[in-house]
């Protein structure tokens, strides 16, 4: 007997459900509507379109070429906008107020603030305007009947050479809204182990962080991320399938690299749509996610970047369903996992996965116990209607 939670969900449903999302950019996110606003208050004139719809489309268009470096180029307008304290703030509150409308309970968001100090500010001026958008955008998340938590990462750039610099600032700032650091940027040519003396400092600190690797590069990349750097988590990682072998006959192989990531129960941060548009898959049925997801590694879902992708969690939840037959539950395996790998206290985890996540899951799983049928007669389950 197949009950009806083992359909697929509904779009309504996948919006409802609580979700955790730990790969995100802030300066990947924002709103057409705001660029445009901001950049007509700062005096930027260099957007490819005045018109919030066409510009959203041009995001999307332009970070469509297949390639991560002309993906990035396309951040120069972002971060343009993004000089101020109060375009911080701004951009900082609606990204949570966007998150919380799309049923993320959860997020850890991404900048790095070497790229907004070209009007003056400092990298704490920043921090500060970022997180003090963030407890805006929860306020009035709550306001509006959503409950979000949002825990910033900071990026430093892989090209650059500040990254020492951003990871004390993110340790200054761990108990005051920053949870971890992050490197970004184009890949190849430029190797996690540039920036050693950041992971080991923070490792000193007992601190946080995740790496983009084995996005545009493939396996080296991860290698070094995890046994030169020592990352808690990958940024993509979807290239660790370079590693596993499928056989005619269905069996797999693991290499030791993945085999470690498996055991080691390394958090994957992948991102479906922005791999799609970097080429780092081929299309959503044939995302390594599939096949990862089935050799239980510990997968999480992501956006990377809302603008560039025209997406959320909810449509990337849509995309992997279709896909995959994916139910409700899951959908809570992806977003336990999330949230066992976020950097946040244990106890909080904790509680957020028992409080907040089991029994929103539950409750959707038990909708269709309850619907109304026009019908009083026959059975529950096979007569109802959506
Ligand atoms: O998917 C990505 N890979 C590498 N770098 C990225 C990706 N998405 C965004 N970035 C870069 C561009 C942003 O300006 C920077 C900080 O958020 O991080
Ligand atoms: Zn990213």
């Amino acid at each position: 007997m197949t009950s009806e939670t083992s359909n697929p969900p509904t779009p309504d449903q996948i919006r409802r459900a609580p979700k955790v999302l730990l790969h995100d950019h802030l300066d990947g996110g924002l709103r057409p509507g705001t660029i445009i606003e901001l950049a007509r208050a700062t005096g930027y004139d260099k957007l490819p379109e005045t018109d919030a719809d066409k510009l959203g489309t041009w995001f999307r268009d332009a970070a469509d070429s297949g390639s991560l470096p002309r993906y990035l180029e396309t951040f120069a307008h972002t971060c343009a906008v993004m000089q101020t304290k109060e375009a911080l703030f701004r951009v900082a509150a609606e990204c949570a107020e966007d998150l919380a409308e799309d049923g993320v309970v959860y997020a850890e968001v991404r900048y790095a603030p070497e790229q907004h100090l070209e009007a003056g500010l400092t990298l704490e001026e920043v921090v500060e305007a970022v997180n003090d958008g963030f407890r805006e955008g929860e306020r009035r998340a709550k306001a509006a009947g959503h409950r979000i938590r949002v825990g910033a990462l900071l990026t430093a750039m892989r090209h650059a050479a500040r990254a020492l610099e951003i990871a004390e600032l993110a340790n200054r700032y761990r108990d005051n809204g920053v949870v971890g650091f992050d490197i970004a940027g184009a890949e190849a040519g430029f190797p996690p182990t540039r920036h050693l003396d950041a992971f080991e400092y923070l490792k000193r600190e007992n601190n946080h962080f995740t790496i983009h690797a084995g996005e545009a590069f493939g396996l080296p990349s991860i290698w070094q991320a995890l046994q030169w750097c020592g990352a808690d988590r990958l940024g993509h990682g979807v290239r660790i399938i370079d590693d596993i072998e499928v056989a005619e006959d269905g069996s797999v192989t693991l290499g030791r690299l993945a085999s470690y990531v498996r055991d080691k129960r390394i958090p994957l941060e992948m991102c479906p749509t922005s791999n799609l548009q970097t080429a780092a898959a081929a299309s959503y049925a044939e995302h390594p996610i599939g096949l990862l997801r089935k050799l239980h590694f510990r997968l999480t879902v992501n956006t990377d970047n809302r603008l560039m992708s025209g997406t959320s969690m909810s449509r990337e939840f849509e995309h992997l369903i279709d896909a995959f037959g994916y139910t409700l539950d899951d959908m809570q395996w992806f977003t336990v996992n999330a949230m066992k790998s976020a950097f946040i206290p244990f106890d909080e985890r904790l509680a957020m996965i028992n409080d907040v996540i089991k029994p929103g899951y539950a409750e959707l799983k038990s909708e269709w116990l309850f619907r109304q049928t026009a019908s009083t007669s026959g059975s529950v389950g096979t007569q109802a209607t959506a």
